[in-house]
């Protein structure tokens, strides 16, 4: 074979070995596309449903609004809303936000107001002394504008209802504390009476205080001490176990604490002297309107003159509510339109109260706001515009015991944005955590000064701490 045959040959192959390894090329690229067109065909669409092992949950972007926020499905059975949740939906009645509320032009006339009271007016500052009415400018007068104008519903009494008298309640009701009785008598009693306490004892001890919801702290200090004194006194059988557990117990609801709804007048109403206010706020549904009124017939079983002022303008029902309290006790009602502004109604209820010198002015305000801001906003609003008629002496916080630590949320919310000066523990008759009575004072450092211990008109008792911890322990 020539050279140059040998040559062709190379060229050739060559030749033939650049096409394979171009054509190689070509198909690996090709391939790799095809794979990543499949992986991209195979991609869910975006968060469909999908969630990752971390539990954070994906929605497609553009879908519809995501469903309602559980607030608006809560009742007052369910969980209650906590504050700074969004809003719950009303139970019969539109939503209305704090935002709607349209501050009034100062000098705006009368009639065209929508909220009364935004700055000092003559008629405030008039000495505490002055028959009010009479001697008021008829300037003063627009402070009530009529948009917000109260509804005063004097309801006399028709039938004088028969109200139980409110010393010996928790006594009396003590049988409504029977589920927490089943964790704290037959619970407590039985780890403690049963012998030798061990350690696995002593932490079922402990974890039946923290179900009971007595809160880490707490539950802590009990046990330490009930520890320390076992072995000091020598505790030995069940009768000795039951009273050393009484006495930590009540110890720990700082006996001492004052528990008196501060509702008496100051001086006499009917020579000038102006009525005590008592502010009742809380969530929505936590009981603050029935509340209220069982508190409305606690005061006039006591001889007083009550006035209620339906400052809780969310729901239409719940001025009706307070209507039939009213109605049912002979106090007179102040109530606003539907949407009014709760600051307004307040004020006028505690103007009208100084009017006719009732003894008391109970204010039932709304809880139902979106953000702790416009929480303050409002209840600081309420409290400074019935301050230029009368002192607020008593701030009840209502909270509603079935909630746990949601209720405390809303506790610490509330300490926050007014001064709370008593506490209401309500539904402790639902519920076997009634161990939240211990966490709640200790957390606020604030009394609770009564409880609620049924729907009943007359199930509201004082809270008594010595009562409160026999009732527990059966
Ligand atoms: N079992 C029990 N139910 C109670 C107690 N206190 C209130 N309730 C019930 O709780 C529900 C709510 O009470 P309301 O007084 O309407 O509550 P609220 O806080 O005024 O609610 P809003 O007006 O929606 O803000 C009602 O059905 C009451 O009967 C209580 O101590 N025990």
């Amino acid at each position: 074979m020539s050279t140059t045959a040998l040559i062709w040959i190379l060229v050739a192959v060559v030749a033939v070995l650049a096409i394979v390894l171009v054509a190689g090329i070509v198909l690996a690229r090709r391939r790799r596309i095809s794979l990543a067109e499949k992986e991209k065909a195979e991609r869910k669409p975006k968060g469909g449903g999908y969630q990752t092992g971390g539990g954070i949950s994906l929605a497609p972007g553009g879908t519809p609004a995501p469903p309602a926020h559980p607030a608006g499905e809560r009742t007052e059975v369910d969980g209650q809303p906590g504050v700074g949740d969004d809003a719950s939906v009303p139970r019969d009645s539109k939503r209305r936000g704090i935002v709607d509320v349209t501050l009034p032009d100062e000098q705006a006339p009368a009639a065209t107001r929508t909220e009364p009271v935004t700055e000092p007016v003559p008629a405030q500052q008039e000495p505490a002394t002055a028959p009010v009415p009479a001697q008021r400018p008829p300037a003063a007068e627009p402070v009530t504008a009529p948009v917000t104008a109260p509804v005063v519903v004097p309801e006399p009494v028709v039938e004088a209802e028969e109200i139980e008298p409110t010393s010996g309640r928790l006594e009396r009701l003590r049988g409504r504390l029977a589920r927490s009785r089943s964790t704290f008598g037959q619970g407590l009693l039985g780890l403690l009476g049963g012998g030798d306490l061990d350690e696995e004892s002593w932490t079922d001890v402990e974890d039946t205080l923290l179900l009971a919801d007595l809160g880490a702290a707490t539950t802590a200090e009990i046990v330490e001490k009930l520890r320390g004194e076992i072995v000091t006194r020598g505790v030995r059988n069940p009768e000795q176990a039951r009273a050393l557990l009484r006495e930590v117990l009540v110890e720990a609801l700082h006996p001492a604490m004052p528990r008196a709804v501060r509702a008496l007048p100051h001086g006499d109403p009917a020579n000038g002297g102006k009525p005590a206010v008592v502010l009742v706020v809380g969530v929505n549904g936590t009981g603050k309107t029935t509340t209220t009124g069982k508190l409305a017939r606690v005061l006039v079983a006591d001889g007083r003159t009550v006035l209620l002022g339906a400052a809780d303008t969310f729901r239409a029902a719940a001025a009706e509510q307070l209507a039939t309290w009213g109605s049912r006790v002979g106090a007179e009602v102040v109530r606003g339109n539907e949407g009014a502004d709760p600051a307004a109604v307040a004020f006028d209820a505690v103007k009208r109260g100084v009017v006719a010198g009732v003894d008391t002015v109970l204010v039932d305000t709304a809880g139902r706001l979106h953000t702790k801001t416009g929480l303050m906003d409002e209840l600081g609003k309420v409290k400074r515009v019935v301050e230029k008629q009368a002192e607020v002496d008593e701030v009840l916080l209502v909270l509603d015991a079935t909630t746990g630590q949601n209720g405390l949320t809303q506790a610490r919310v509330f300490s926050e944005v007014v001064d709370v000066t008593g506490i209401v523990l309500t539904k402790l008759d639902g519920t076997a955590k009634g161990g939240i009575v211990f966490q709640v004072q200790r957390e606020l450092g604030v009394p609770v000064k009564l409880v609620g211990l049924g729907e009943g008109p007359d199930d509201l008792a004082p809270f008594e701490p010595g009562a409160f911890v026999d009732a527990l322990l059966g």
